[in-house]
């Protein structure tokens, strides 16, 4: 059996007669990185705040192992296994940096001269030796969450959760903090990470679970993810009316766009079936002006999951189809 780092079976938790968790299963193994995915209050935050001891799950919530311990029997060692960043940060702005990590290792019981030696070793690795002496009030966005997850660090935890670590930051800031999780990885932490951004859970999640409506709504790698989504299709455009209706003729079933002249029809983007398409618009005589495949995301998986589209999207690329 994989060796899981944290497993719960049926979380739930209500505020008053708000369900906000009805009933979440999940198993991520040791040394991966998983990914909760879901839109502004689906709740994940709730989910990190229970599997990191901070707040009880509902009684009727069954087994929750984290790091190999019973969240409700062993609180305590699951509590030394883990580290947590992100909405809640730990970082003191009117402290240095520095003053952080320092106060970070005294926590941890480290004696002075080790104390100093792991913050003087996270400092160098997250690039904050030049800002190290400033006060933390000071960092930019980037900084700060690159501190906070430095200051996780000195108690060497096992496994990280990471609370949307780059809501809010710029582009350059967010690719460095996904190389940072890729080293934390590669370091043999086991990273739950939370996110609002379909981009961001393929670029570095082994699993991604969809929380939709207080239940995790599917399940897989991205890979599989998308394959349960039936959103590949091909767009053929064409510019000449009388040829956008003799293909529309002759390849039957299409969704049609009179406006735009266009036509759309389900595709797995393949070279066999592209040339059939092809073949059959030789067939009877028509060219298109424009042909382009659209191969399924993690976004036709939300949508075809939850219903809704209304995603927050990390590049804001339109893309070429029109729901
Ligand atoms: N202490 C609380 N008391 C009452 N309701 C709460 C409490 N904490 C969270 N909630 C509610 O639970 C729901 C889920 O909140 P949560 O913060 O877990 O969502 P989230 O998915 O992390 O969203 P976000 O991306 O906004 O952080 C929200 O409707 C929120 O209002």
């Amino acid at each position: 059996m994989t060796d899981l780092a944290i497993s719960a079976t049926g979380l739930r938790k209500s505020y008053g007669d708000k369900t906000v968790l009805d009933g979440v299963d999940l198993a991520v193994p040791a040394g991966s990185v998983f990914a909760l995915l879901g839109p502004n209050g689906a709740g994940k935050t709730t989910v990190v705040k229970i599997l990191s001891t901070l707040v009880s799950p509902d009684p009727a919530t069954g087994e929750i192992r984290v790091g190999g311990h019973d969240l409700t029997g062993d609180a305590q060692s699951v509590r030394a296994a883990i580290g947590v960043t992100g909405q809640f940060s730990a970082v003191d702005g009117l402290i240095t940096g520095e003053e952080n990590m320092l106060l970070m290792a005294d926590l941890h019981h480290l004696s002075r001269a080790e104390g100093r030696r792991v913050s003087a070793e996270l400092l160098e690795r997250f690039d904050l030796v030049e800002a190290a002496k400033k006060p933390a009030s000071t960092y930019s966005g980037g900084m700060k969450r690159r501190l906070d997850i430095a200051m996780t660090l000195v108690g060497s935890p096992r496994i990280i959760f990471l609370d949307e670590p780059t809501t809010g930051l710029d582009p350059r800031s967010r690719h460095n903090m996904w190389q940072i999780i890729r080293e934390l990885v590669t370091g043999g932490v086991t990273v739950f990470l939370t996110t609002q951004y379909l981009e961001e859970a393929d670029e570095l999640a082994d699993r991604i679970a969809v929380l939709h409506g207080g239940r995790i709504a599917a399940e897989g790698s991205a890979e599989e993810l998308k394959r349960i989504v039936p959103g590949g299709h091909v767009r053929l455009r064409f510019a000449d009316p009388a040829a956008y209706r003799a293909a529309a003729a002759a390849l039957g079933d299409t969704v049609r766009d009179d406006e735009a002249l266009a036509l759309q029809l389900p595709s797995d983007g393949s070279q066999r079936a592209l040339r059939a398409v092809l073949d059959r618009l030789d067939t009877a005589g028509v060219e298109a002006d424009e042909l382009t495949v659209h191969t399924p995301d993690l976004d036709d998986v939300f949508f075809a999951l939850t219903g809704t589209a209304d995603i927050p999207r990390q590049n804001d690329q339109s893309k070429e189809t029109a729901r």
